[in-house]
């Protein structure tokens, strides 16, 4: 059995009165790319800063490979990580700061950080002071993708970017998976785990609620729809995973449906469809499906 890429122990942190993680257990296997889901102060970047070993658990431990996350220079050749809040010296240009990076970390491709660049759409001769959040989080990412680390944690590493940049991103961790790099990131949006990660880890108030396969939460969840038609409506009373359909408008219908959309797609190719919008659900609609409460 190859060792876990990253491993929690009893991993326990208490801010005062605050729990902010509860004796977590958990393993992330090496090579998988592994969602850390849960809705804002569930106590993702906590877990993230226990594996940096940015905080002291108060009880438990964190593992990088066979290292104590404790044992921060040890453990840091062989993770690269993206904060949630990237800081950057202001005055030294992105190059710069992608070199200074590069210097302290288990070393960097820089072929592939070029190619980064490029994707990433960075200028590197600006000015960090002039970078918006997006543009940070993109230096930070180069540098963290770049380097030769087995390991990339990273804490909501999408949310400055846009669209197009976000798939960039998605394409660039699938081009870490497939060299055999382990991936843990954390998100409090459903799309942006669900579109890369293998296994997802769902914390829920300081607490593991459960570690499944993106497959098993796509067909838990449900996805909300809208069609316009053309004629007569679609006829989805019998379609299996279709719930709560809902006139919405003269010739518009939502719905939902969860599992296999199969059965809906025969029914809607049956109709003149001449609109459909799908819009996923967000991760507190998700916990209300499965616990029937929102969380903290
Ligand atoms: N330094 C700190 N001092 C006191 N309480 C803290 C501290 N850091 C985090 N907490 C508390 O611990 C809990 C978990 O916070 P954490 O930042 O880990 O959540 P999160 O899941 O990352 O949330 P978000 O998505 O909003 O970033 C929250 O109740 C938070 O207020």
């Amino acid at each position: 059995m190859q060792l876990p890429a990253l491993r929690a122990e009893n991993l326990t942190k208490r801010y005062g009165r605050v729990l902010a993680l509860d004796a977590l257990d958990l393993e992330v296997r090496a090579g998988e790319v592994f969602g850390w889901l849960g809705p804002n102060g569930a106590g993702k970047s906590t877990t993230i800063r226990l594996l940096l070993g940015l905080a002291r658990p108060t009880a438990g431990r964190a593992m990088v490979f066979h290292v104590d996350a404790a044992d921060v220079t040890v453990a840091h050749h062989l993770l690269a990580h993206v904060p949630a809040d990237v800081a950057l010296w202001p005055r030294m240009t992105g190059g710069e700061i992608l070199d200074l990076l590069g210097n302290t970390g288990p070393g960097v491709d820089l072929k592939y950080r070029a190619e980064l660049i490029e994707r990433f759409e960075l200028d590197p001769s600006r000015v960090a002071g002039t970078y918006s959040t997006g543009n940070r989080q993109k230096v930070a990412l180069i540098a963290a993708f770049a380097t030769r680390a087995p390991v990339l944690v990273l804490d909501e590493p999408t949310s400055g970017l846009d669209p197009l940049m976000e798939m960039q991103f998605r394409r660039v961790v699938m081009r870490a998976r497939a060299d055999g790099r382990t991936v843990f990131l954390s998100s409090h949006r459903l799309a942006d785990v669900e579109a890369v990660c293998d296994r997802v880890g769902i914390l829920r108030a300081g607490r593991l609620a459960e570690v499944t396969t993106v497959g098993e939460l796509r067909t838990r969840h449900r996805t909300r729809i809208t069609v316009t038609y053309d004629g007569d409506p679609p006829d989805l009373g019998w379609a299996a995973g279709v719930d709560d359909i809902e006139q919405t408008g003269p010739s518009a219908l939502t719905f939902t449906v969860s599992g296999p959309p199969g059965p809906m797609l025969r029914e809607l190719a049956a109709t003149e469809i001449t609109a459909i919008s799908v819009r996923e659900p967000t991760l507190e609609e998700v916990f209300v499906d499965y616990y029937g409460t929102a969380a903290r």
